[in-house]
């Protein structure tokens, strides 16, 4: 599993080295969203933080197992990134061994 914590840099070279790899998409930085100081520069160069939807959408476009967002400053939802990223890649893991399996089996 590859979890991908931004997305428009690291998504090209993930996709081109890390072909059928299961993709964790995570929006970090949440507490951001609340930052006056960062708002206030955002709007200065006409930008605001994304919004959960536009993280589900961007999920979807790259083909991600799941969208999650987190705070690493405040601690926020930080535990549940990783046990979902754990989940998939075990799933992951399972099913490639099954496939390996079936692989020899038709062999024989
Ligand atoms: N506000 C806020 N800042 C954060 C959060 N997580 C990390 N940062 C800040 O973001 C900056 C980069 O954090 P790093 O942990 O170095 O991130 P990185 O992905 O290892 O960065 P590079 O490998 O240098 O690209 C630091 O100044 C952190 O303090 C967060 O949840 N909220």
């Amino acid at each position: 599993v590859k979890v991908l914590f931004s997305c428009p840099q690291w998504y090209p070279e993930v996709n081109h080295f890390c072909r059928g790899v299961p993709l964790v998409l995570i929006g970090c930085k949440t507490d951001l969203r609340k930052d006056k100081e960062q708002l206030r520069r955002l709007r200065a160069a006409r930008q605001e933080p994304i919004t959960y939807n536009q993280g589900e959408a961007a999920c979807k476009e790259i083909n991600a197992q799941i969208y999650l967002e987190c705070s690493a400053k405040c601690r926020e939802n930080i535990e549940n990134v990783f046990k979902e990223a754990t989940t998939i890649a075990l799933s992951a893991m399972k099913k490639a061994k099954g496939h390996r399996k079936r692989k020899v089996c038709s062999v024989l």
